[in-house]
């Protein structure tokens, strides 16, 4: 389980401490799994690095499990990072000059056997219809390709949970619900939680929960219209 208490995140810019979140309660169940919606700059990137102990929070608790990250210094947030978060991100982040296979091996654990590893890897392949092409640069896939091995990446230790920014984002549609469709099922079967970012409202149907950033974060519930382009502009909040 997820729980924000009282949660405050500002950046600094030039010299000025710019307020971007203010969530009084949020909680997500194990095994959920959340489209989060809302408006360019309403925070919902700075949420999933909050969650994902990228960044932390200026006051306030936050627990994922057992692991209490309002408490933790930077390296046991990047050791927690590791161990309990698969992350996807819209331009995929694989590295150029490994192939797919090798881009997948990297983030698993080097105390499995050789053909524990091997065999999971082509396990992974097969359940997103890749076999073919494991041993293929990156720059050889097609980009919904690209993002699928991203996938067997952020799933292939079985994070408890997955964090997903606009990970369709860079899609075209056909590919990007193929894709979303992907992700969901094997969250599903493998029993994790999801929290997706999207700003699309088709690909956000697809979710059994969807949660809208005005709903969570008070700082844009405060503005009339959630006008959450004064948040970018660093708009008196
Ligand atoms: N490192 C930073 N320093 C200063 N301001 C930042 C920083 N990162 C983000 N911001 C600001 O924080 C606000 C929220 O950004 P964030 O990326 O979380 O929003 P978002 O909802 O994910 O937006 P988008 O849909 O455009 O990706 C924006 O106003 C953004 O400009």
């Amino acid at each position: 389980m997820i729980v924000l208490d009282n949660i405050v995140k500002s950046y600094a810019l030039q010299g000025q401490s710019l307020p971007i979140l203010r969530i009084r309660q949020w909680k997500v169940e194990s095994g959920q799994r959340i489209a989060l919606m809302g408006p360019s700059g309403s925070g919902k990137s700075t949420l999933l690095h909050l969650i994902g102990g990228v960044l932390k929070a200026d006051s306030g608790e936050l627990r994922v499990g057992s692991f209490e990250l309002h408490r933790m210094r930077e390296p046991a947030r990047d050791s927690f990072r590791a161990a309990n978060i698969g992350y996807m991100f819209q331009d995929f982040h694989l590295i150029p000059s490994l192939s797919a296979r090798q881009n997948v091996e990297l983030v698993m654990d080097r105390k499995l056997a050789r053909r524990e590893r091997q065999d999971r890897i082509e396990h992974w392949f097969e359940r997103v219809g890749l076999t073919e092409r494991m041993n293929h640069l990156p720059s050889q896939l097609s980009r919904g390709q690209q993002q699928r091995v991203a996938m067997i990446r952020a799933l292939v230790n079985r994070p408890p949970l997955v964090l997903a920014d606009e990970p369709t984002g860079s899609l075209d549609r056909v590919t990007a619900e193929k894709v979303m469709a992907l992700l969901l099922q094997l969250c599903g079967e493998e029993k994790l939680t999801l929290l997706t970012v999207t700003h699309d409202d088709q690909l956000a149907g697809m979710y059994p929960t969807r949660v809208q950033m005005s709903e969570i974060n008070e700082l844009m519930a405060e503005r009339t219209g959630g006008d959450a382009m004064a948040i970018r502009a660093g708009g008196a909040l």
